[in-house]
């Protein structure tokens, strides 16, 4: 179904770093899905940087160590998972998730989550690709509101 989606208006986080990290499973999903959270991104005022990781569950990790190493005003992760035969789907995409969550809660970093977990490419490409459901997108405007909503809490100017 086209049209679905988290809304894309955004706060402005005017000299804002988001880092995108990004798992290259899917290659082609995930180009889409970069694309749309890149574009949220540049008009929202701030500035993206980009890195690649193999696959969904080394995303949480990759956030991690950036975190530790001095950090970012916010994160996007894009994915994309799809099932297989085995079991193996279930342990990415709810770990990969449980990471996020982690790190969002725990260590309260601003984490949009746009790891899709489809049944088929198909599917994937429906909900990645910015002219339809735009994931990436909403992945990056989630990111930021909550980035705008720290900076808001903590009495920074806007
Ligand atoms: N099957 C998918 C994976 N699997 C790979 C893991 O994420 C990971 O890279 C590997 O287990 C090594 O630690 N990753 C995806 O992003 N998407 C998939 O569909
Ligand atoms: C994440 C996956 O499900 C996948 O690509 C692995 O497929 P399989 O379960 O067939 O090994």
């Amino acid at each position: 179904m086209a049209g679905q989606g988290a809304d894309l208006t955004v706060e402005r986080v005017d000299g804002a770093t988001i880092l995108v990290v990004e798992a290259r499973y899917h290659s082609h999903i995930n180009d889409m899905l970069i694309e749309g959270a890149l574009r949220v991104i540049e008009e929202a005022g701030a500035k993206a940087e980009l890195v690649t990781v193999p696959g969904a569950l080394e995303i949480p990790p990759a956030i991690a160590r950036a975190e530790a190493a001095g950090g970012f005003d916010a994160y996007v992760a894009l994915g994309c998972v799809i099932r297989g035969e085995t079991t193996h789907y279930e342990l990415v995409s709810e770990e990969s998730c449980r990471g996020l969550m982690d790190l969002g809660v725990r260590g309260r970093l601003a984490i949009g989550n746009g790891i899709l977990t489809t049944e088929n490419e198909q599917q994937a490409v429906v909900r990645a690709d910015p002219k339809d459901q735009n994931k990436g997108g909403g992945a990056a405007a989630a990111a930021i509101a909550l980035l705008a909503l720290t900076r808001r809490l903590s009495g920074a100017p806007k």
